[in-house]
C-alpha cells in the first residue's frame, strides 16, 4: 500500500484478504477510528473544553480517574455500542464487562481497551493515547460473559493504539504487520505515513521507571546496571535512557526507531505482580511488539501465551529490541 493511502481505504483492502469477511470487522475498526479522532480532539482543546484535571471519581484499580479518562471511556462505549458488531466489551475504567443496550444485535467480536493511557500526562501537554485490543466472541450473537474476554494474547485479532502526541496517530496490526496513519486534521482522515513499521534487533536507547530500582528483583537490577555502567562494564558501550510515563508514548517510540520498555515486577506493592494490565496494555502492545520484529516478555514467559485469570490483571512487561529481551529473559534463568 501506498503513502498516503487513508485508513478507511486500507482497512478495505486488508480486509480483501478474507473472502469470506462479511464486513463487520472493517465497520467495527472504522467506528474506533470516529472514537479516536474525537478523543484526539478533547486532549487538544485540553483546558479550552474544560477537559482536564481531577473527575474527583475512582475506577476499580482505585486510581483516582481524571475528566479525560471518563471522557474517552464515555467516547468509546457509546461509539461502540449500538454498531451490532461487539458481543461486550471491557474497559480500564469500568469494573466488570459492559454489557450491549437491550435491542441491539450482539456481534462476533469482543472490544478491551484503555481510554486514556499516560493519565498522569494529561494535564502537562505530554503524550497520552487509547490503547486497544480485539478478540473473536467465543458465541458470536450472544452476550459475552466475563470468562469470553479470558483469551490468551496470542488470540488477538487486532491490537492497537491511537497516540495523541505531536500528531494525532493511530498504528495498528491486524497480523500482516505494523502500519502507522497520521490524522490530516483539515480533513478529517488518518492517512498511511508509516508502513510496515520494525523494530532493530539491537539497541542502545531503554525505558524504565529508574526511581523504582532499589524495589525491583537482581535479574532487572543487573540488566540495568550493566547498561548505566556504558563503556566501562561489560557492555561495553554507552547507553541512552527516555521516560514519558505514558506507555502508549514510549512503545511508539520503539516502533519509530527502536529501544527496550520495561515495567517489571516490583515489591513497591507486593500484592501487584506489575503495574501494567494483561489484557487492554500488554497484550496489545505485545502483539504490535512481536509483529514488528521485537519481543514481548514477562521475564520468565512470553506475555502472548499468558492465559488471563482476571479482567484488570497486572504483569510485569519487557518489550521491545528482541536481543535486549532475550537477554533480560536470560538473566531471569540464571
Ligand atoms: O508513573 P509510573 O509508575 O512511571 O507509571 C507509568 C505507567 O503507568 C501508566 O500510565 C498506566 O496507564 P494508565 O494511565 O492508563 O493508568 C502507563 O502508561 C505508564 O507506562
Ligand atoms: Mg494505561
Ligand atoms: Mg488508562
Amino acid at each position: 500500500m501506498q503513502i498516503g493511502t487513508t485508513l478507511s481505504q486500507f482497512i478495505i483492502e486488508e480486509t480483501r484478504l478474507y473472502p469470506e469477511a462479511s464486513g463487520d470487522f472493517a465497520a467495527l475498526l472504522n467506528d474506533l477510528m470516529v472514537a479516536c479522532k474525537f478523543i484526539g480532539s478533547q486532549v487538544y482543546r485540553g483546558a479550552l473544553v474544560g477537559a482536564l484535571g481531577s473527575a474527583d471519581t475512582g475506577n476499580v484499580q482505585g486510581e483516582v480517574q481524571k475528566k479525560l479518562d471518563v471522557i474517552a471511556n464515555n467516547a468509546i462505549l457509546k461509539s461502540m455500542d449500538w454498531t451490532g458488531h461487539l458481543a461486550g466489551m471491557v474497559s480500564e475504567e469500568e469494573d466488570g464487562p459492559y454489557e450491549i443496550p437491550a435491542g441491539i444485535p450482539r456481534g462476533k467480536y469482543l472490544l478491551l481497551f484503555d481510554p486514556l493511557d499516560g493519565s498522569s500526562n494529561i494535564d502537562v501537554g505530554i503524550s497520552v493515547g487509547t490503547i486497544f485490543s480485539i478478540l473473536k466472541a467465543p458465541t458470536a450473537g450472544e452476550n459475552a460473559k466475563l470468562e469470553d474476554f479470558l483469551q490468551p494474547g496470542a488470540q488477538q485479532v487486532c491490537a492497537g493504539y491511537a497516540l495523541y502526541g505531536s500528531s494525532n496517530m493511530l498504528v495498528y496490526s491486524t497480523g500482516f504487520g505494523v502500519n502507522g496513519f497520521t490524522l490530516l486534521p483539515e480533513v478529517g482522515e488518518y492517512v498511511l505515513t508509516h508502513p510496515q513499521m520494525r523494530i532493530p534487533e539491537d539497541t542502545s536507547e531503554y525505558a524504565i521507571n529508574m526511581s523504582n530500582h532499589r524495589h525491583w528483583e537482581a535479574p532487572v537490577r543487573r540488566y540495568i546496571d550493566e547498561l548505566n555502567a556504558g563503556k566501562e562494564g561489560p557492555r561495553e558501550r554507552d547507553f541512552n535512557m527516555r521516560w514519558v510515563g505514558s506507555m502508549v508514548a514510549d512503545v511508539h517510540r520503539i516502533l519509530c526507531r527502536g529501544g527496550i520498555f520495561l515495567y517489571p515486577f516490583d515489591t513497591k506493592d507486593p500484592k501487584k505482580p506489575g503495574k501494567l494490565r494483561l489484557l487492554y496494555e500488554a497484550n496489545p502492545m505485545g502483539f504490535l511488539i512481536e509483529q514488528a520484529g521485537g519481543a514481548a516478555s514477562t521475564g520468565r514467559e512470553r506475555i502472548l501465551d499468558i492465559q488471563p485469570e482476571g479482567l484488570h490483571q497486572r504483569v510485569p512487561v519487557i518489550l521491545g529490541a528482541k536481543n535486549e529481551v532475550e537477554r533480560v529473559t536470560q538473566y531471569h534463568q540464571s
